[in-house]
């Protein structure tokens, strides 16, 4: 299997003027949505050296993250050294992989270390910006963070929109907000974390991605990682199919992040069956999909030893940072 070490990401979404017709006539079955999902675990499962490649493939689409009150320069810097190296030499040798990470997400301090700790690579860093996680703090200090961010060299810009906007169905206002953050972005790319666990609806969900998209998103992300709900497959399927109809209305590829709770080698794989089935091959790349994940590397580089030797290890043989 071959890995692409390309890193571009897709031509930027120039966006749409707000569409509201489109957005009132968008409707989620939500039973049939949630009937979908419950078959995929069960149905779905890779064998051997297809799930090894699966894992392997699954490695380079990960934001490798760390978004704690406690990260330091010397964590985010080991953080680096696995997004680099994301499997044991010897493991990555009896796969016949050379591969990194997607990118390494952290918050605004930590991206001078991670640049350092990336140069020569062509590892992007990633920021959460505008009042991460509940965006509340006051609309000029959550440009002037993406505005700082870029300029301190971040290459995507995670923000995160006002909920309240979704909640209250102001759709305009939502629209602006986004709009004014893409602008602020400049080139860097932009995701938009929904925070889907506070919107209530799986309709909510839907508007607010097409928005989102409408204002000129390059991705869409489904949580923080800090809401006591995140990625879950039925907004998981809700999100990719917004985006399924905005590529088929504008010819526009849109990024789908799903992030929060992702932790285990067989959620990435059900992640990864249902990204296909839903959007096709051409979503499998990080130009188009990333995990948003702080431990889910630990568990593939676990379950990829078993693969090679046929034994497992204790995960704290497979530290993050
Ligand atoms: O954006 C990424 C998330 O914050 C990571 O969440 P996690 O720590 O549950 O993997």
């Amino acid at each position: 299997m071959t890995y692409s070490r390309d890193m571009t990401l897709s031509a930027r979404n120039p966006g749409l003027p707000l569409d509201a017709d489109w957005l009132r006539r968008v409707r989620v079955n939500r039973p049939a949505v949630e009937r979908r999902c419950a078959s995929l675990p069960g149905r779905r499962s890779v064998k051997g050296e297809y799930q090894a490649a699966w894992l392997a493939k699954a490695v380079t689409l990960i934001d490798l993250t760390t978004l704690s009150g406690d990260d330091t320069p010397g964590r985010v810097a080991r953080l680096c050294a696995k997004a680099r190296a994301p499997l044991r030499p010897d493991l990555a040798q009896a796969l016949g992989v050379d591969l990194h990470t997607a990118a390494v997400c952290v918050y605004h301090d930590m991206i001078a270390p991670a640049l350092q700790a990336l140069a020569g690579t062509p590892i992007p860093v990633a920021a959460v910006s505008t009042g991460f996680p509940a965006g509340l703090s006051p609309f000029a200090t959550r440009l002037a963070e993406i505005e700082a961010s870029v300029a301190a060299g971040a290459a995507e810009i995670d923000i995160v929109i006002s909920r309240r906007h979704v909640l209250l169905g102001n759709w305009p206002a939502l629209y602006d907000e986004v709009r004014t953050f893409r602008e602020a972005c400049g080139p860097a790319h932009l995701k938009t974390i929904l925070a889907t666990g506070e919107l209530g609806t799986l309709q909510n969900v839907a508007r607010a991605s097409l928005v989102c998209m409408m204002a000129g998103a390059d991705f869409i992300k489904t949580s923080t990682g800090k809401e006591p709900v995140n990625a879950t497959l039925p907004v998981g399927l809700v999100m990719m199919r917004a985006i399924r109809d905005y590529h088929a209305a504008t010819g526009v590829k849109i990024g789908f992040k799903p992030a929060g709770g992702i932790s285990t080698a067989k959620d990435a794989l059900v992640w990864l069956a249902l990204l296909k089935e839903e959007l096709g091959s051409g979503w499998l790349s990080p130009a188009l999909f990333r995990f948003g994940a702080s431990s889910l590397l630990g568990d593939i580089e676990r379950q990829i030893e078993h693969h090679v030797t046929g034994a497992y290890s204790a995960a704290c043989r497979h530290p993050m940072g």
